[in-house]
């Protein structure tokens, strides 16, 4: 039996994060993992999709920018762009990563965690060993979160795509499918159209559905000019792959749409169906509930006796995003710290030791073309929630600094304000490379700054964040 005072199991962005936090809180920690160190986003999800989807934008912009365009007469050279994103995934070698764990001080033990009973797991390594392993303090589960598949006759035996193949291909197909208009579904699509590749994307819904209703009409719209053939309220009601190797889906009304691939990405499944959560009194294959510290809740809505046992990142479904899970996970390293060492735990709203961001203000870019930047509550969300709000938008196109970096520069911003607490609760922005624009609003939001004194944080003349002026003026200075 192997004994440390952490076990973390899953070496995600978010595991590495929990564990580092607990060792830096002077604690020995153990850090499991079945698959690469550095998990989903640094090999099959942020990373590689990013690199991607970033020679083709820049390409675009040059092509639309007097000056450029005439220097940028070429192609998109699609074997260039796949080695990049292999440089970027270290072609899928975790050596660099084990390295920042052994100097981190953390123990890496390689192999699938299931838990024997409490702080208690058996890990088997790839070559069979198992290994008895004990936590004197606290076990974390941050083993992520995989594709849904949906139950659409054919599809399982028609060999579709995940995210997965979608990031790591080697090369892309003539012709792809994608099912699902969520973030997944909309940046491969983007991605895929760039390389030449005949995308076909059906949607049950509006794109981006959670986002504000400008944003996927801004996509849709996009999408198509780069020759998506975008099937808005459409579900497939069968999709097989024939002996001939084609795929076809069958549509409402008995249309057939052929491909090479399908992708599907019709969101995630958490990953906790093999952990042995049943030895726990827990659901296998459920989401991991918890509270603002990160406990996991059991049935009875308490943590586990002994506030032994703690879930981050995309199984506890709070936040399916690297940068919110690594947030949680420096919060439940600080707090398992804490605890065994007898200390205070800050779980006041705000504290050291909790979350409170994932309720209000979460910020996420999608990298589409145009890029959607948001944080905290759309209008929609903002009413729901019984807030008195009133909304500003702002064509992102008129403002100086954005005519000048791009031409025809088409995008819209909008911000929604509490007008009982004179706050900005939630800020989206659609447009080209506003990505690091929205840092600006999720500064706003959790600093809960009074849009009165936001007159005073002057932007820069002349840039894209001017649009935090021109909102200012068209929700009026009386108003503030
Ligand atoms: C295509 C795609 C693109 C994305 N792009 C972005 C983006 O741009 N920005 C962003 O913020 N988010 C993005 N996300 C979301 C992001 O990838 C996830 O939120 C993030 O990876 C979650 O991290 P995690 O550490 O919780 O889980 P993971 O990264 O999935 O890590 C979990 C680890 O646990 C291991 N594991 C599981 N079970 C066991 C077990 N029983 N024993 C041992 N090890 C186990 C797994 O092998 C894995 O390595 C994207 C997702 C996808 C699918
Ligand atoms: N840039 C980023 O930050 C980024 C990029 C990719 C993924 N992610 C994260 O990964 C998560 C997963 O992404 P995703 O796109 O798979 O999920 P998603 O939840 O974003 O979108 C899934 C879409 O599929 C639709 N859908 C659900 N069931 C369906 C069915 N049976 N048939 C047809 N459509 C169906 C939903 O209505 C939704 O529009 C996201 O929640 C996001 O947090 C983030």
């Amino acid at each position: 039996m192997q004994e440390f005072d952490v076990v973390v199991i899953g070496a995600g962005a978010v595991g590495e994060n929990v564990a580092d936090r607990a060792a830096q809180g002077g604690l020995s920690v153990a850090l499991v993992e079945a698959e690469l160190v550095g998990g989903e986003c640094s090999y099959w999800a942020c990373m590689p999709s990013k690199a991607l989807l970033r020679s083709a934008t820049v390409l675009r912009e040059a092509q639309r920018l007097p000056g450029a365009a005439q220097a940028v007469t070429g192609e998109l050279d699609v074997p260039a762009v796949f080695a990049r994103r292999n440089s970027f995934t270290s072609d899928w070698d975790d050596a660099g990563q084990v390295e920042w764990v052994v100097g981190a001080g953390i123990d890496l033990i390689r192999g699938h965690a299931v838990f024997t009973g409490v702080k208690e797991l058996l890990v088997t390594a790839p070559d069979g060993t198992r290994t008895p392993v004990r936590a004197r303090h606290a076990i974390a589960v941050s083993t992520g979160s995989a594709a849904l598949l949906p139950d659409i006759p054919g599809l399982s035996a028609a060999r579709p795509w995940t995210s997965r193949d979608a990031t790591s291909a080697k090369q892309a197909p003539k012709r792809l499918l994608v099912v699902g208009g969520g973030t997944v579904g909309v940046e491969m699509a983007t991605a895929y159209a760039g390389f030449g590749t005949a995308v076909t994307l059906l949607s049950r819904g509006p794109l981006l559905a959670n986002q504000e209703p400008f944003a996927g009409d801004l996509v849709t719209e996009s999408l198509r000019e780069l020759g998506v053939d975008v099937r808005l309220g459409v579900s497939a009601e069968r999709i097989e792959r024939g002996d001939d190797g084609v795929v076809r889906a069958t549509l409402p009304g008995g249309e057939i749409v052929e491909a090479d691939e399908v992708l599907v990405a019709i969101g995630r499944t958490p990953r906790t169906g093999d952990l042995g959560l049943e030895t726990l009194g827990l659901e296998p294959g459920a989401w991991l509930d918890v509270d603002d510290t990160m406990l996991v809740q059991g049935p009875d809505g308490h943590a586990l006796e002994g506030e032994w046992l703690y879930a981050t990142g995309d199984v506890n479904h709070r936040a399916l995003l690297t940068h919110q899970g690594k947030y949680q996970a420096r919060a439940a390293g600080d707090a398992i710290a804490a605890r065994a060492k007898g200390l205070p735990v800050d779980d006041a709203p705000w504290g050291r030791h909790v979350a409170t961001a994932d309720h209000a203000s979460v910020p996420q870019v999608t990298f589409s073309d145009p890029e959607v930047a948001s944080v905290g509550l759309t209008a929609a969300a903002a009413e729901k929630a019984g807030l008195r709000v009133r909304v500003v938008d702002y064509e992102i196109g008129n403002v100086a600094g954005a005519s000048v970096h791009l031409d025809g520069y088409k995008g819209t911003a909008r911000m929604v304000v509490d007008e009982d607490r004179g706050v900005i609760v939630g800020a989206t922005f659609v447009g080209a490379d506003v990505a690091d624009l929205l840092h600006s609003a999720t500064i706003a939001v959790v600093g809960e700054v009074p849009v009165k004194r936001l007159w005073h944080a002057v932007p820069s003349y002349p840039t894209i964040s001017e649009v935090w002026l021109r909102l200012l003026e068209t929700y009026g200075r009386d108003s503030a």
